[in-house]
């Protein structure tokens, strides 16, 4: 009903500021936008489940996300996928790391001092309800 659109709308703003907030950092720029295959021809032989900020941020837009919990799974994807395609000792390979690493914990950091655990209750309820 209306209340629920209404919850719905407001996580849909809480997603797109904290989205926002990551784009801007500079330390995550690599995360902004898809992988260009062009560039990195077999990125999709490794990474079967792509991810990045832009895309969080269509998936926002696009109604994809009813709770908090499903934005999380997504926006850690981003980071997952950049441990596993640089796993090597070589300097790039732990500088994304290391960048991947902040990633995950800015985003849990964000969600931890931000989100109300009564909020996300109520858009677990909607979820069940749907
Ligand atoms: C987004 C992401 O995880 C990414 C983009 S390029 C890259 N890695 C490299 O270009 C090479 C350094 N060793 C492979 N990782």
């Amino acid at each position: 009903e209306e209340q629920e659109e209404d919850v719905l709308r407001e996580l849909r703003l809480f997603l797109r500021n904290v989205t926002e907030r990551l784009a801007l950092d500079r330390r995550f720029k690599a995360f902004t936008k898809p992988v260009d295959i062009e560039e990195v021809p077999d990125y999709l032989m490794v990474i079967k489940k792509p991810m990045d900020l832009s895309t969080l941020m269509t998936n926002i837009d696009e109604h994809k996300y009813v709770t908090v919990s499903e934005f999380m799974s997504d926006a850690d994807l981003i980071w997952q996928n950049a441990l596993e395609y640089n796993p090597d000792s070589d300097p790039m390979d732990r500088h994304i790391r290391h960048r991947a690493c902040a990633l995950k914990d800015t985003v849990r950091a964000i969600i931890r001092d931000e989100l109300d655990e009564d909020f996300e209750r109520v858009c677990e309820e909607i979820k069940e309800s749907r």
